[in-house]
Order: C-alpha cells, then sequence, then structure tokens
C-alpha cells in the first residue's frame, strides 16, 4: 500500500513591508520542526485522521477542515484533467498553532496539495499547484493571497507577481540574519484582522509601500543589509492591528533597543517577529519575549533562519 508522507513549513506572511505580496519560510536554527505535516495512504474510500499538538483546536467535523477541501478540490482536478484517481485516506499532524499569525491554515493546504501531487505521479506543475493553494487560502482567510502558500511550498523569500505564471519569484535572502518570532498563545483570526483594515490606504501611504517595497528588492538584490532593514516598516496593516496585540508596542521597545534591525507582525499576528544581525542579540531577544510576550501555556518562541527548501517529503515509518 502507497504512504506518502510531507511537511510543510510556518511562514511569516507580509515580512513587514509588502502586504499579501512577500512572505518568508521559517526553519528554528535548533532543528525543531515547524511545520504542519499529512500522511497520505491508498484507501477504500476518503477519511481525515487528525493528531498533533493542535488537532484538538481544528473543527470536530473533518467535512469542514481545509484538508478534506484540499482533497475535493484536488480530485476533481485530476479528473478534469483527464487522470485515472483512487480514494486516499490522510492524517493531518497539526503541529502549527490556529489563528497564529504562522500562516498554519496555509501549512496544511500546503502539505495536503504537495502530499497528494507526490502520491499521484507529480500530475501538476508548481504554478497550477500554487494557483489551487491560493484559491483554498482565500476561501479561509476571505480573500486570495499567496505569501503564506508560496514560500511556505517553495521555501525561501518569495514575491507575489499577480500573474498565473510565474506566480511567484524567488528573493535573495540576507543569509546573516537570524528571525525570531514569537508566538504569544493568543488566536487573532485572519478574516477577522483583515476586516478591521480600511478598503482604501491615502496616497501618501501607497508611496512609501512602494517605494519601500522596490528598495528593499534591490537591497536584497545587491546583498545591502542595512538599506533592506531600513524599509522594513509596516504601513499598511499594522497601526490597525497592533491594537489586537497585547503588549506589542513594549514587545517592539525591547527588541529595537537590544540591537534588533526590525521588529513587525508575522501575517495577521499575533505572532511577532525581529530581525538581528547575531546569535546573541537574536536569543537575549527571544528570552525577553518568551517571558514578556507570551500569555499562556500555548505560547513559544524560537529562533529561526529562512531555509531555502519548503514543502518536501518525509520517509515514513514501517
Ligand atoms: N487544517 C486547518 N488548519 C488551520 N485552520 C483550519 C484547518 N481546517 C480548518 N481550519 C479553520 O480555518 C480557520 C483558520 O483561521 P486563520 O485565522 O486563517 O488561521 P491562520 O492564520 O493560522 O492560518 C479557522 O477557523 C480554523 O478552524
Ligand atoms: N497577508 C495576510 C497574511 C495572513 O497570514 P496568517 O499567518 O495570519 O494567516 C494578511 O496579512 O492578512
Amino acid at each position: 500500500m502507497k504512504t506518502t508522507r510531507a511537511y510543510a513549513p510556518a511562514s511569516i506572511g507580509n515580512v513587514s513591508l509588502g502586504f499579501d505580496v512577500l512572505g518568508a519560510a521559517l526553519q528554528p536554527v535548533d532543528g525543531t520542526p515547524l511545520g504542519d505535516e499529512v500522511e497520505i495512504v491508498d484507501a477504500e474510500q476518503y477519511q481525515l485522521t487528525v493528531a498533533g499538538p493542535f488537532a484538538h483546536k481544528l473543527p470536530s467535523d473533518p467535512d469542514t477542515n481545509i484538508v478534506t477541501h484540499c482533497y475535493h478540490y484536488f480530485i476533481e482536478e485530476m479528473v478534469k484533467a483527464g487522470h485515472t484517481v483512487s480514494p486516499v485516506a490522510v492524517t493531518l499532524f497539526k503541529n502549527l498553532p490556529i489563528g497564529s499569525g504562522l500562516g498554519s491554515s496555509a501549512s496544511s493546504i500546503v502539505a495536503a496539495f504537495y502530499g497528494l501531487n507526490e502520491h499521484f505521479g507529480q500530475p501538476f506543475c508548481e504554478d497550477v499547484l500554487l494557483l489551487m493553494m491560493g484559491e483554498l487560502e482565500g476561501q479561509i482567510s476571505g480573500s486570495v493571497h499567496y505569501d503564506n502558500v508560496a514560500p511556505c511550498y517553495l521555501g525561501g523569500m518569495t514575491l507575489m507577481t499577480g500573474q498565473a505564471a510565474p506566480v511567484t519569484v524567488s528573493l535573495p535572502v540576507i543569509q546573516d540574519w537570524y528571525w525570531v518570532i514569537c508566538y504569544s498563545g493568543i488566536s487573532v483570526s485572519t478574516s477577522a484582522a483583515r476586516n478591521i483594515l480600511p478598503k482604501e490606504v491615502p496616497m501618501a501611504t501607497a508611496l512609501t509601500f512602494g517605494r519601500q517595497l522596490g528598495i528593499f528588492v534591490h537591497a536584497l538584490h545587491s546583498g545591502d543589509a542595512k538599506m533592506a532593514a531600513g524599509v522594513m516598516q509596516d504601513v499598511i496593516a499594522e497601526p490597525y492591528r497592533k491594537s489586537l496585540l497585547p503588549g506589542f508596542d513594549d514587545a517592539r521597545d525591547f527588541a529595537m533597543q537590544s540591537g534588533a534591525l526590525a521588529f513587525g507582525i508575522s501575517g495577521s499576528g499575533p505572532t511577532v517577529f525581529a530581525v538581528c544581525n547575531d546569535r546573541h542579540t537574536a536569543e537575549a531577544v527571544e528570552q525577553w519575549l518568551t517571558e514578556n510576550y507570551i500569555q499562556n501555556e500555548d505560547g513559544f518562541s524560537h529562533v529561526c533562519r529562512i531555509p531555502s527548501q519548503g514543502a518536501c517529503q518525509q520517509q515514513v515509518e514501517e
């Protein structure tokens, strides 16, 4: 019986300066896995089982789990494309907290689509899979955005093109940077955090957004870390969303005074991230955030790098 196991990492959406168009995959430096996993096995009929530390926070009806939606969508597309299909049973290992700002739904979606594509012999190419992933992410958050699914699937830091092919391009990353992330333990719904944003932005904000994104991409390509960090401010979402994040301003003040190069909200929060030049500063910021930003036993923090690999297959235990 064929079994496929797939892992898809956590990610930072927006990265402060690229609302909905910029994202980065995450990998803790200590090697701890930080992402959802799926195991897919040939079966008589479709069935979803959930396991893992955050499984109990998922909707109890498997039909409302995003992984089930991914399965039906994938199978429909296979049939439309003339492929033969056979049912599978899926186990989702829900390792990422829901509503955390770490691309939790994206991680489940990417693990499911990537795993199914591998299981069925890669019927779909990268861009087609990405379009499917974005579509499903849109069903959860209320609008299609690729800033979590793209880095989660492909790894690295990715910039969305707004085109069907390529959906995304990979940016160079500053290899020296450490990315501290801290999840406070509370849940913030992405769709609610989108609804509090104004539907239009003033001209001055649009000009700042465009300038920052252009300069950031230029700085990454020329390896200018100082210039890149200098434009990592969120003029679109953070001014509104930080009211949903208790302790946000204190956390930013501490991180910046401690030598962090940038600080912001990961996705729609409540996870925050700090960019640091060296491991010592990163560990000091992580320790402070652990002691002061975390609000309950679900919270955690990690010092991370941006991995070049995104979703991957894992060895199946016999
Ligand atoms: N496999 C899944 N992973 C995460 N959320 C899921 C999953 N299946 C269904 N959901 C539902 O989707 C919504 C995800 O909320 P959202 O705030 O977008 O999470 P996140 O920002 O962590 O991706 C929640 O209502 C959750 O119950
Ligand atoms: N660009 C999106 C990113 C949401 O990320 P999540 O991890 O909170 O789902 C947004 O800012 O709404």
